[in-house]
């Protein structure tokens, strides 16, 4: 299985947590950097091309602000990246350096992956960095983040990484051996699971969150990155990066860590933007009936069927969509703005025009911007 997937791999982003780059007193290790430019390069040298999601800006950062544990503030968090992402980029360009090879840094945010035209920018960039052979890493943009616009961990936004460069594979380097069928703090007898076939609720609940001072998320990062990645036919493979020559057996085919495979039903690139670089600004409550139709038969949502519209947005806003019970089952893009919503729903479609005055259209969420989750 790891034969067939990996022989496929010409283009590789590999994803560095933070423990894996920082001594036990934050600062950045620096032999660890060194070792994994080595790997790095020899994957190089193979023909494979390497883009890079690195972590470790705040753990690198926040011992110059004499912060022992994790920032406290979000200026603190913020500072403290300031700081260590020229350092770790140094750290990067020097152990490079020594094989030949240069790098970049690319430091972004949701809204540029959001954004048509920044998406498209971001990729013209990192295809000419990779056509000259350069190295991107990249990295969020914490200092100038909001909560707004943050992916929050650079899991989610290593999976989001793999749709903007069409890589055939996600490596994920952490701290531990892979992923364990229960948090292996909670759980001391927790078994390391080899092959995860699909990331099921029953996996998700196994995956705890960070147990470092300086990761983000934990497993439960990883899993969704894991799973936003197989919905766009890309596997993972999760393995410890602080093991020396790790990376490169996971590229041998050897059964290190943890194969997540690609999901069976793969989401266009569209569809997988709205459920998964897009953030929702509302929900909107739908009935019993509606749900089934939208779940089971890809149908639009029509006015008739919503029960409740939460949140204010625009036309054209990413909302969540909701059983009668409250769970999300879907997300899709709406054609009608929530104050107008407010107004029509519940109502036939062929309503709208003399409730509005207007109508953009039968449909609610038309079923080519909906995602079934
Ligand atoms: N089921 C699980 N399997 C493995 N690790 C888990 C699990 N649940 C929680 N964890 C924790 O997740 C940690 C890795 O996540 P994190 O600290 O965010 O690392 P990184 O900095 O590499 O992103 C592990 O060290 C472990 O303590
Ligand atoms: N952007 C942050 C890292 C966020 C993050 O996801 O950290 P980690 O869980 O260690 O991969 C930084 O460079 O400090």
């Amino acid at each position: 299985m790891r034969e067939e997937i990996l022989h496929k791999v010409k283009r590789l982003v590999i994803k560095i947590g933070s423990r894996v780059l920082t001594c036990t007193d934050n600062g950045l290790d620096l032999a660890t950097i060194g070792r994994l430019a080595a790997e790095i390069t020899a994957l190089r040298r193979r023909g494979i091309e390497v883009i890079m999601v690195s972590s470790g800006a705040g753990a690198a950062g926040r011992k110059e602000l004499g912060l022992d544990d994790r920032p406290r503030t979000i200026p603190q968090k913020q500072a403290a990246a300031a700081i260590g992402q020229p350092r770790l980029m140094r750290a990067y360009e020097e152990a490079f350096a020594a094989h030949g090879h240069k790098v970049a840094q690319l430091l972004l945010t949701r809204h540029d992956l959001m954004d048509r035209q920044r998406f498209l920018n971001a990729r013209a960039t990192l295809d000419t960095l990779l056509h000259f052979g350069i190295i991107p890493i990249i990295n969020e943009n914490d200092t100038v983040v909001v909560e707004e616009i943050k992916f929050g961990d650079n899991d989610n936004l290593s999976a989001l990484v793999t749709n903007l460069t069409e890589a055939q594979l996600l490596v994920i380097l952490t701290d531990i051996d892979g992923f364990y069928d229960a948090d292996p703090r909670e759980h001391p007898g927790a078994r390391l699971v080899p092959l995860v076939r699909a990331i099921t609720k029953e996996v998700e609940k196994a995956g705890g969150g960070s147990s470092s001072t300086v990761g983000t998320g934990g497993m439960a990062t990883k899993l969704a990155a894991a799973k936003k990645a197989g919905q766009f036919g890309v596997a993972t493979i999760m393995t410890n990066g602080m093991t020396p020559g790790n990376l490169i057996r996971v590229m041998d085919g050897e059964e290190v860590g943890t194969l997540f495979l690609p999901a069976r039903t793969v989401l266009n690139r569209r569809k997988h933007w709205i459920a998964y670089t897009l953030r929702p600004r509302g929900r909107v409550i739908v009935d019993e009936g509606a749900r089934k139709v939208l779940a089971q038969h890809g149908r639009s949502l029509l006015p008739s069927g919503i029960v409740e519209v939460e949140g204010e947005f625009e036309r054209g806003a990413c909302v969540r969509v909701c059983g009668p019970d409250g769970t999300e089952f879907a997300r899709g893009i709406v054609d009608y703005a929530s104050q107008e919503l407010a107004k029509i729903l519940g109502h036939k479609s062929g309503e709208i025009e003399t409730i509005l005055g207007y109508r953009y259209g039968d449909e609610i969420i038309h079923r080519d911007n909906l995602v079934v989750l």
